[in-house]
């Protein structure tokens, strides 16, 4: 959460003119709700069920850039359809920094002002982000050299 998957996703699509879809918007659009509700109203599991449905409508279609929600790796099945129709990037930043940078968010249901809990769930994740095709440090990088160094690993 925090690492910058919306915001990079936009601008690597308007540099490589290759659409972007982000699968929490997707799910906010197709349900008429926010995340925040769907968390509060009708819990993670169904949330995650939402996710994994929009990550299988969304994959094998034309080409695009999908920008995921944080915990799209906590279901092997994700995990399995983004590395069979994608190339998997995952966007490194320490926990201190995204701590920063969610400071004042509240849509973000799972991350709490508990930066001991943010920070096990974070390392609990780290295996599995690990999986991605490329890692690219973005802690204190700029939004620019993060595109560029993603279009490097994609040429
Ligand atoms: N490289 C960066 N440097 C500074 N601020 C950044 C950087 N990347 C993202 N941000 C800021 O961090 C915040 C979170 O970014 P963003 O929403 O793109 O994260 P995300 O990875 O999509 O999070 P989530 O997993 O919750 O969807 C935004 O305010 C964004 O402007
Ligand atoms: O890391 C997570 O589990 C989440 C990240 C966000 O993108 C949203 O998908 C939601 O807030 C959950
Ligand atoms: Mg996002």
């Amino acid at each position: 959460m925090g690492a910058g998957k919306t915001t990079v996703g936009q601008l690597l699509s308007r540099q490589l003119n290759i659409p972007v879809i982000d699968t929490d918007s997707y799910i906010e659009e197709s349900f008429d709700k926010s995340i925040k509700a769907i968390f509060q109203e009708d819990g993670e599991n169904i949330f995650r069920d939402y996710e994994t449905n929009a990550l299988q409508s969304l994959c094998g279609q034309t080409q695009k850039i999908i920008t995921t929600g944080g915990g799209i790796v906590l279901r092997p099945e994700n995990r399995q359809l983004m590395k069979e129709y994608g190339i998997v990037i995952f966007l490194y930043c320490d926990i201190e920094e995204t701590t920063r940078r969610l400071a004042t968010d509240q849509s973000r249901p799972l991350f709490k002002a508990d930066f001991a809990a943010n920070k096990k769930r974070f390392e609990a994740r780290l295996p599995f982000y690990r999986e991605a095709d490329f890692t690219i440090e973005t802690t204190k990088k700029p939004l620019d050299e993060i595109v560029n160094e993603i279009i490097t690993c994609l040429e």
